[in-house]
């Protein structure tokens, strides 16, 4: 049951007459990377058509990371490449500037009636809680509504306040539109008075040390490792959690260090192997890490698939290498052989690694 304030019989009807009609269930598009780019940039903005094809979604940010004397540039930017842009496979979204902002009602008011057609997801910061979402969507359904436009956008929440993440699980709730949720590891750092000073990642202090180790006269002896651990683990599984119970997206926010390829990897594939479908993109070199991070290793579709072939009609259980697979085990292959299709479906090179795959007996 969503936790929403209208009643059950309610929840999937419009919010404004001649809204279209919400949807009952949120299609599953493949978006391993959310590529943001500042449309008052007029550099960054020309790249944008040539990108088509290239990330699952592009998002005109116009929220932080904008200068403030720039965010009408911005708005116009994006409804300038909104409208001469064929998007073809890709999403265009775009992350619009915080509720409490004297932005943010030009930025709806602008957007929708001009490239609403066009916006596939509407990406909303510093949400605290069901009260913003509602807000939206209603402002959205009479925008719809006004434009004559004939689908529903859809809305992404970014969990980057403390009453954020405490209101998760009604956040996801909240109204029909909702698509996923992103956490926002910068702002939430702020908000939780974190002592970090970074756009996600880890920090070399939050770590766990080895017990010592004492000699026979209870001398210690040898260097005691320290393990870093992911400040980012809690949230990251709160957020999967209720976006699992709702039926919506869990992604992984962005990661500042631009520079540091490999520990952007490790970030992503904690969120990935997590539950996260994706992930945010600052700069064009993220795009590949984020595609090759949430999308399931040739190995692992094959194991995946042997597991499916062994398993018949889905029930028992059997031995494969040693290892017991059951129902709960082909469940979770299931998943990764169901992801492979939507991705194969959207990216031929992805489909010609994922068709070569031999499944062992
Ligand atoms: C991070 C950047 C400021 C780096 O820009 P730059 O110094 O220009 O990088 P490069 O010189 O390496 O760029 C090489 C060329 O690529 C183009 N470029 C760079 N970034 C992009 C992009 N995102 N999209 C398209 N093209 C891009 C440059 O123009 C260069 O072109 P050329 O000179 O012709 O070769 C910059 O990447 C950037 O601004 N990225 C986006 C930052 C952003 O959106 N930040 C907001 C999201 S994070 C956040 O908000 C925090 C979160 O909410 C939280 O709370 O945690
Ligand atoms: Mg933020």
């Amino acid at each position: 049951m969503p936790s929403s304030s209208r009643s059950a019989k309610d929840f999937f009807r419009p919010l404004a007459v001649g809204a279209p009609t919400p949807l009952t269930e949120v299609p599953a598009r493949p978006s391993r990377a959310i590529h943001f780019f500042d449309p008052s940039n007029e550099k960054m903005a020309a790249k944008i058509p040539a990108m088509v094809g290239t990330v699952d979604v592009l998002l005109g940010n116009l929220e932080d990371a904008v200068k403030a004397d720039n965010k009408v540039a911005a708005r116009e930017g994006l409804v300038k490449i909104a409208q001469g842009t064929d998007f073809g496979p890709t999403q265009l979204w775009t992350r619009i500037n915080a509720l409490d902002s004297p932005w943010v009602l030009d930025d709806l008011t602008t957007l929708v009636p001009a490239i609403g057609d066009k916006l596939d997801v509407i990406m909303v910061p510093k949400v605290q809680g069901a009260e913003d979402i509602h807000y939206v969507d209603r402002l959205l359904a009479q925008l719809e509504a006004k434009a004559g436009l004939d689908r529903p956008i859809l809305v992404h929440a970014i969990l980057e306040t403390a009453r954020g993440v405490a209101n998760v699980e009604e956040i996801c709730g909240a109204s029909p539109r909702m698509q996923g949720l992103s956490l926002g590891p910068a702002d939430l750092a702020a908000d939780r008075r974190m002592k970090t000073t970074r756009v996600g990642g880890g920090h070399p202090g939050y770590l766990v040390r080895q017990d010592p180790t004492k000699s026979s006269d209870g001398i210690e002896v040898g260097e005691r490792a320290t393990y870093q651990q992911d400040l980012w683990h809690y949230t990251i599984a709160r957020m999967v959690d209720a976006c699992a119970m709702h039926g919506i997206y869990p992604y992984y926010g962005p990661f500042g260090d631009i520079a540091d390829e490999v520990a952007c990897e490790d970030q992503f594939r904690n969120a990935f192997l997590l539950g996260c479908v994706g992930t945010w993109s600052l700069h064009p070199k993220q795009i590949a890490i984020a595609n090759r991070v949430f999308s399931p290793s040739v190995e692992d579709i094959k194991h995946a698939r042997r597991v499916v072939a062994a398993m018949g009609d889905g029930t028992g259980a059997v031995m494969l290498d040693g290892k017991m697979e059951d129902d709960a085990s082909l469940k979770q292959c299931l998943v990764m052989v169901r992801l492979a299709e939507e991705l194969a479906a959207i990216d031929p090179e992805l489909k010609k690694q994922y068709d070569a795959i031999e499944v062992p007996a």
